[in-house]
């Protein structure tokens, strides 16, 4: 495994350079398979996709050969404010011609009554189905999840997907997807792949902005394991991008 930090000092340099290597990964993987297997995380990460919503990516990306997972989700129902899948279809997936047979959400019903641990229980049968029919890769033959990228980030805390600081299901190794039902940060209820499903994907694109994540920026390149991020690997290359404020506290980073 390889793994890549560039920082960035305009936020135009930064969401440009997600793009490219979004759709570079895309034309490799479409070209190579057929299929592209992508897993997004919520927040601010989905307004930093809008480069590939624009020319040369919206013409030139193989949209109908994109398959869309979630790292984490809350349980809230589909329209809640609070949802993944809601900030993602409205910033991102309504905008790209990707079938929405393509999409997998969390089950609609669980997330209308809030119920985290039947979301898990069914968003792991969804995974593993399509790990059957190959869309999905399976990771060397164990059974076990390959996505192609995974686009995430990191709260102030150091958490990424729903894995917090703290909380024991970080060690959690026997699903592919668990539930938590006091996340620190609100919503309460979540579900999220685990560790090893993470960090079985073949490229972790990790994108952080802000002055608000310095200070765990800084531990994670530490090597600080109580901060969740800290223990992000990829099969191929993790990839972090970074503006100067989220660098600031590093010892040496080259800026752009
Ligand atoms: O709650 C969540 O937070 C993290 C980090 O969000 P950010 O806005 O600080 O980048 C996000 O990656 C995760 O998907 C989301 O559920």
């Amino acid at each position: 495994m390889t793994r890549s930090r560039r920082v960035f000092d305009t936020e135009e340099l930064f969401i440009n350079a997600i793009a490219e290597r979004t759709a570079a990964l895309s034309a490799h993987y479409c070209h190579q398979r057929g299929y592209f297997t992508v897993v997004l995380s919520g927040g601010d990460l989905i307004s930093w996709l809008r480069k590939l919503l624009q020319p040369p990516y919206i013409d030139s990306i193989e949209w109908s050969k994109w398959h869309i997972f979630w790292v984490d989700e809350r349980v809230v129902p589909w329209d809640h404010p609070d949802s993944n899948y809601k900030l993602a279809m409205d910033g991102f997936l309504s905008q790209v011609p990707i079938p929405t047979g393509n999409i997998y959400p969390i089950d609609q019903y669980c997330a209308a009554v809030g119920d985290a641990k039947g979301a898990a229980f069914l968003y792991e049968k969804c995974i593993k189905r399509l790990v059957d029919r190959n869309i999905i890769r399976s990771y060397k033959s164990s059974g076990f999840p390959q996505f192609d990228l995974q686009l995430l980030g990191m709260g102030p805390d150091g958490h990424m997907a729903s894995l917090f600081p703290g909380h024991p299901h970080i060690n959690f190794k026997s699903n592919l997807v668990t539930y938590i039902t006091d996340s620190p940060k609100p919503p309460p209820k979540r579900i999220t792949f685990t560790l090893p499903v993470i960090n079985c994907s073949s490229y972790n694109l990790m994108a952080i902005r802000g002055m608000e994540q310095a200070d765990a920026v800084a531990r994670v390149f530490n090597d600080d394991l109580d901060l969740p991020t800290a223990r992000l690997k990829a099969d191929t290359e993790v990839i972090w991008y970074l503006d100067a404020d989220a660098a600031s506290k590093l010892s040496d980073y080259d800026e752009e």
